[in-house]
């Protein structure tokens, strides 16, 4: 895959999604990339996009909230973090109530995926902003009884891992903490994958964290100075804090030295026990962000 950028933020096709009560967000069709993010009544982006990502057919956005399908990171046969974020998706829905704005885009198997992957699949993506709230729903459907046009070369059920991998844009890295994950067993990418039980809480980002949290609770709140974050998820037993320290950023070329202090990935995900899915079956997860205004971690 070559790594020039072909488009830029404004060529590379998205949708926009502004709900009545200002909330707002972006999302491109490469990767079904979600860019930015503002709260209602806000003019501050939740979310962090690297001045050096790259834009266009096949690119990753350095930053928004990459997908991780179906296998995540170089835990699996597959290239890094799998092919959904590298694919283009459709533009199923694109709605505005009331209530807030939706966009469901979609991806299906083709002879591309089908090399890579032998499974045919439906993987939809919806996006809804509404006040406060970012909702991410993924679904991925076993698509087998409902395809049997295609050729495929295994018909058993599909295993996957997955993973929604937002960058959250901080003031301070340094000065972050991530409250819920204390007494949770983690396996730590920085200390050649080796098991360990988390005996912090709140856990602090105090440098380079490249952790995936087994079995966690559902809510995880990004504490700052200021401000919280929330951060929900259903159907995603998992949890990864990734934070690639001055080290990281400097060795990938769509990160600006520095990018470190300004974001934190908190991803919800499905490693440890992969989704098996039956033709026919589905899977849902969700991963659910609201600002939170006040200064002190709300009470659970
Ligand atoms: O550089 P990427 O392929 O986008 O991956 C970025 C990061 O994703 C996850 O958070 C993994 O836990 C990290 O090990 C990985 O470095």
């Amino acid at each position: 895959m070559s790594l020039s950028p072909i488009l830029t933020a404004s060529t590379a096709p998205f949708v926009d999604l502004a709900a009545p009560d200002g909330a707002r967000a972006r999302v491109y069709l490469d990767g079904a990339q979600v860019a930015s993010w503002i709260p209602a009544g806000s003019h501050e982006d939740r979310l962090f996009v690297s001045e050096r990502a790259l834009y266009g057919p096949g690119q990753s956005l350095r930053g928004g909230i990459p997908i991780c399908f179906p296998q995540f990171g170089a835990l699996g046969p597959l290239k890094q973090h799998g092919f959904a974020r590298h694919c283009r998706w459709n533009v199923e829905q694109h709605t505005t109530d009331d209530e807030g704005a939706r966009v469901v885009l979609q991806l299906v198997d083709s002879a591309e995926t089908r090399a890579l992957w032998p499974h045919p699949f439906c993987a939809a993506l919806s996006v809804y902003v509404s006040g406060a709230t970012l909702s991410v729903d993924l679904t991925i459907t076993n698509t087998q009884d409902s395809a049997l046009e295609h050729t495929v070369t295994s018909d058993a059920p599909f295993a996957f891992t997955v993973a929604l991998h937002p960058y959250f844009r901080v003031q301070n890295a340094l000065a972050t903490t991530v409250v819920g994950l204390g007494g949770t067993r983690y396996r730590d990418a920085l200390r050649d994958g080796a098991l360990f039980e988390e005996t912090r809480d709140p856990l602090p980002i105090d440098g380079p964290l490249d952790r995936i949290f087994y079995d966690t609770g559902d809510t995880l709140d990004m504490v700052e100075p200021h401000r919280t974050l929330r951060i929900e998820k259903r159907g995603f037993p998992d949890a990864v804090v990734w934070n690639p320290g001055a080290a990281g950023t400097s060795s990938r070329p769509d990160f600006l030295a520095g990018d470190e202090r300004h974001m934190l990935c908190v991803e919800a995900a499905a490693i440890g026990t992969p989704v098996v899915l039956a033709p026919g079956q589905q899977w849902i997860g969700t991963q659910v962000m609201t600002a939170v205004s006040s200064a002190a971690p709300p009470v659970s």
